[in-house]
């Protein structure tokens, strides 16, 4: 959208306090008269800048800094100046920059959050001070238009595990791709940790921690706590988002079913990872010309996205392909740290509830068990891939490695095409580096990962990319299309309609040798098109709270789109603060 097409906008801010307000200031790109009429003339120098030469100057800083989080703490300081610029820089260099300031880079941010400090950012909302939770949400929220809340309690970091108060890290950057490739308005978002203590002993030993230095809460507290939070966005905010991130996979599904049906609550670890998952395997399996229900799935890491991706697989297949839900479920095999999980581990208390669906039969592996010496009842992934055969081998286990060269010839043998999805991030948790799956299968592995790496070599010699199979590429289109239509729900459907959508843009479907999924470069237009989707779907399904029609949506997506761009000002005490 261009400058002119905004109308000015009335700001009642003067001299330093609107310098250093990051959603007003302009820095060195505050105009003649602006300078004038908010007292800037002497604060600033004499040179007007354009924001392109703003851009120029905060590149040539941010590429003086050598390291990935020497850059990341650079554009966190950006951010916390001038949000016209950060964003317009990062859109700029989208592909270059997002592995900064979010995964696998931001992973590094968060583990080092209490050393790495600055400035506060967010609402921390802290166990022992709930007495005053409503008051501390008000300070933050009142008079505002939240339409998004990111809350993460910190449990379960990428694959990172817990990192207490440094959660907020997650809820932040998952809030700037939002606006960065879903087109939100930064000021109606919040980014939220929920600090409820933590089990991770470097940080409870370690004397600069920032958050609340104590074990974490649990059980019928940790409940009330969590309901208190929900409660308030309920109360002031019905209208919003409310996205969780990164909860422990005890509370993540658990939380997501009692409240879905309440309000439009969306847990990215489950739901963002199966649809951008749904849609990875839709475009591979366009490439082997087979169906949903031909493929066996062995899942490996069977927590909140091995469960979310099983479940969205699942759901897919009985509606595109017609077959039972009981049959879907037949076509996986899901492992976790005790292995397979089975009939035997369920009867040792070893399977979790959500689980239950997907346990294999015991006699089933009569044959394998007996090859194991008498007390060994191990299944592992090898033993799976070795008598499943199976055609598509997912990995959200935190694992790195897990996916060796005989577990990758082995699912090679078995399959023409393996379709091979190490998801586990950061990068170095990946169960097995693309380039080796694909050196190992002999170009054959139709391969993505969780976080970013670089292409690998086919036989011919062309580069293979490897796709991106992260939450990031769909969750701001599902986010800002159930926001646009003011759904009162993130439903399953809404969710495939997003999935399909994304697929259908896969660059797969054109050449076979291709990504799985469309680049991270053109995330926000192919988020604007799974916007679209989802708004579309949620009109029709008869969910959304808005009056007009399915064929509005489009224009109303990109009236409601917030770019970077810098507005006019005109002081007015009436304006906005
Ligand atoms: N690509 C994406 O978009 C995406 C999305 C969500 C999660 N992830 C990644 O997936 C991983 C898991 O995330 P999550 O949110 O599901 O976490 P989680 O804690 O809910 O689940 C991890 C599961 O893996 C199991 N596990 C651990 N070690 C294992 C082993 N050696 N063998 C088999 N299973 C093992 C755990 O018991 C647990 O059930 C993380 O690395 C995360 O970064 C990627
Ligand atoms: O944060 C990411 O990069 C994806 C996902 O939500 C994760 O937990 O790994
Ligand atoms: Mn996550």
């Amino acid at each position: 959208m261009s400058k002119s097409r905004l109308p000015s906008l009335r700001v009642a801010l003067r001299g330093d306090t609107i310098l250093t307000r990051p959603r007003f200031n302009k820095g060195t790109a505050f105009t003649v008269p602006e300078r004038k009429a908010f007292g800037l003339t002497g604060r600033l120098p004499y040179r007007v800048n354009s924001l392109d030469e703003q851009i120029d100057r905060a590149w040539n800083q941010l590429e003086a800094r050598e390291t990935p989080i020497r850059k990341n703490t650079f554009l966190q300081s950006l951010k916390d100046q001038n949000w016209v610029l950060y964003y317009a820089l990062l859109k700029k260099n989208l592909r270059e920059l997002v592995p900064v300031i979010y995964t696998p880079t931001e992973a590094e941010a968060i583990a080092n959050y209490s050393h790495l400090f600055r400035r506060s950012e967010g609402l921390y909302l802290t166990f022992p001070q709930q007495d005053s939770m409503e008051e501390d949400f008000l300070e933050q929220t009142k008079g505002r238009d939240i339409q998004l809340f990111v809350c993460s309690d910190a449990e379960a970091i990428l694959g990172i595990g817990d990192q207490g108060v440094g959660g907020i890290g997650i809820s932040a950057a998952k809030s700037v791709i939002y606006t960065l490739i879903g087109g939100m308005d930064p000021s109606k978002s919040l980014a939220v940790t929920l600090d409820v203590g933590t089990d991770n002993e470097d940080l409870l030993n370690d004397s600069l921690y920032v958050g609340w230095p104590q074990r974490r809460v649990r059980g019928k507290e940790y409940d009330e706590f969590i309901d208190k939070f929900v409660q308030l966005v309920r109360k002031y905010h019905p209208h919003s988002l409310l996205h969780f991130e990164d909860f422990g996979v005890s509370n993540a599904q658990r939380l997501l079913s009692r409240y879905r049906e309440a309000h439009s609550v969306f847990n990215d670890d489950i739901q963002g990872t199966g649809a951008v998952t749904l849609a990875c395997i839709m475009s591979a399996i366009g490439v082997t010309k087979s169906k949903l229900s031909e493929q066996r799935f062995v899942i490996y890491g069977a927590g909140s996205a091995g469960l979310g991706i099983t479940k969205q697989l699942r759901d897919a297949m009985v509606t595109t392909d017609g077959i039972s839900e009981q049959e879907a479920n037949t076509k996986f095999w899901l492992l976790d740290k005790f292995g397979l999980i089975r009939e035997a581990l369920d009867g040792k208390g070893k399977v979790r509830d959500g689980l239950k669906e997907f346990l294999r039969k015991d006699e089933e592996w009569v044959d394998v068990l007996e090859t194991k010496n008498k007390d060994g009842d191990y299944i592992g992934l090898l033993d799976v891939v070795k008598k499943v055969k199976p055609t598509v081998l997912i990995g959200c286990s935190t694992h790195a490695g897990a996916f060796t060269k005989e577990v990758v010839e082995a699912m090679a043998a078995g399959c023409d095409r393996p379709i091979i999805l190490p998801l586990s991030n950061p990068s170095r948790l990946v169960e097995v580096d693309p380039k080796d799956a694909n050196d190992w299968t002999h170009g054959k592995a139709l391969l993505a990962t969780g976080s970013p790496f670089p292409p690998a070599k086919m036989p011919s010699g062309k580069d293979y990319i490897i796709a991106e199979c992260n939450n990031a590429l769909i969750y701001p289109g599902l986010g800002f299309g159930s926001m646009l239509a003011q759904s009162r729900q993130m439903s399953d459907r809404m969710i495939i309609a997003g999935a399909q959508r994304l697929a259908s843009l896969s660059p797969a479907l054109k050449d076979p040798d291709d990504a799985l999924l469309p680049d991270f470069g053109e995330a926000p237009e192919v988020n604007f098109e799974v916007a679209v989707a989802v708004a579309e779907q949620a009109i029709e399904d008869g969910i959304a709270g808005v009056e007009w029609e399915k064929e509005q949506v489009r224009e109303r997506a990109k009236e409601m789109m917030w770019e970077p761009v810098y507005r006019d000002y005109v002081f007015d005490v009436d304006g906005e603060k």
